[in-house]
């Protein structure tokens, strides 16, 4: 488990002081992929540093499996980080070593014996898929299997945490999909605590299982994935949500709608379910979608519409309580014309 107490970091500028991060609270539990997003500037690799204390905070508390990182000694830091894996927009590995060379590296700084070393390095090398590339340079590898380099080398003294920084941004969309399903399985089958931090909603849609929106250094919203895409509370989560869940509808489409535009949202199991073709039958009204789409996030579906519905004002809402009566969140975009 991970604490976060009142966690400050100042930096002294020319211009002054800058909180990079401002008093913030946050608490990860074992096994747990936990998303940290904002926007450049909001203090996410700033609050990530200060995790394994790259960064020394100016006040507060880390806590990584009870010990308050704060407070240990130089040897016994070095030690706890190596418990601490981290991974890198860049990639920082060494240029002129090969792939297997790069993540050996990091046993030496072990002390591991030379006769581990190698079936360690290889079992590393299948586990991120790159065992073909094990002494070729890092120039002679693409962004997705230099960052494989970068998880592996990561892993190698068996974290149970690793932190990601900003780990898919230099990644096509591809690729960045193939290295999150990686972290995942790592968090799965080595039961790994992953903290990431990420500008893109698709990243934490796609692994993490809760999250924490920063601005101006501090946590502005905290909570479960699924919770927060579906009713985000801060008008920041809410600016970020619709980055992946958009509801954009060209003006002259709208402009032609003469019926009530409502927003339909279906949580869970409920998604599933042809609540809509059914209220259609019900009552008598006629239902036309202007967008929609069901996302699945850590596989649980959430439903949403934007839909037109046409038909005698008091049959549009007891349609809408039906809908609602059903379990969707309904709102009332538009009344009709
Ligand atoms: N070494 C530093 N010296 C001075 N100010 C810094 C330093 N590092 C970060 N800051 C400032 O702290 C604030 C938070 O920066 P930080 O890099 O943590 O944000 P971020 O959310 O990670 O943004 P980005 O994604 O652009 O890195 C910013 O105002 C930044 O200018």
């Amino acid at each position: 488990m991970i604490r976060i107490n009142d966690l400050s970091k100042e930096y002294k500028t020319k211009k002054g002081l800058v909180m990079g991060v401002d008093r913030v609270n946050l608490t990860i539990a074992e096994g747990e992929v936990f998303g940290i997003v904002g926007y450049s500037g909001a203090g996410k690799s700033s609050l990530l540093r200060c995790i394994n204390l790259l960064e020394r905070p100016t006040s507060g508390q880390i806590e990584v499996n009870g010990r308050d990182l704060t407070k240990l000694k130089r040897e016994e830091l070095r030690k706890a980080r190596l418990k601490i894996g981290m991974i890198f927009q860049h990639f920082y590995l060494i240029s002129q070593k090969t792939v297997a060379e790069n993540i050996a590296f990091a046993l030496k700084a072990a002390n591991t014996p030379g006769e581990k070393m190698t079936s360690r390095v290889n079992e590393l090398l299948e586990m991120v898929g790159l065992t073909d590339k094990k002494d070729v340079y890092p120039a002679q590898l693409s962004g997705g299997q230099k960052q494989r380099v970068g998880i592996a080398r990561a892993l190698a003294n068996n974290p149970s945490l690793l932190l990601c920084d900003e780990a898919t941004s230099a990644l096509d969309p591809n690729t960045t999909l193939s290295i999150l399903r990686l972290l995942k399985k790592i968090n799965r089958e080595l039961n790994i605590t992953i903290v990431l931090i990420t500008h893109e909603m698709n990243v934490v849609k796609e692994i993490c299982d809760r999250m924490a929106v920063m601005q101006d250094g501090r946590v502005v919203e905290e909570g479960s994935v699924y919770e927060i895409f579906s009713n985000p509370k801060a008008e920041l989560t809410k600016e970020f949500i619709s980055s992946v869940l958009s509801f954009e509808v060209p003006q002259a489409i709208l402009a032609k709608v003469t019926g009530s535009i409502v927003k339909v949202m279906f949580k869970g199991e409920v998604a599933g379910e042809g609540v809509i073709s059914d209220m259609v039958q019900h009552f008598d009204v006629r239902g036309n979608f202007l967008h929609g789409s069901i996302e699945y996030i850590q596989e649980v579906p959430l439903g949403l519409f934007l839909m037109e519905i046409q038909g005698q004002p008091d049959n549009i809402t007891r349609a809408v309580s039906y809908m609602e009566g059903r379990g969707a969140q309904v709102e009332v975009i538009q009344n009709g014309h």
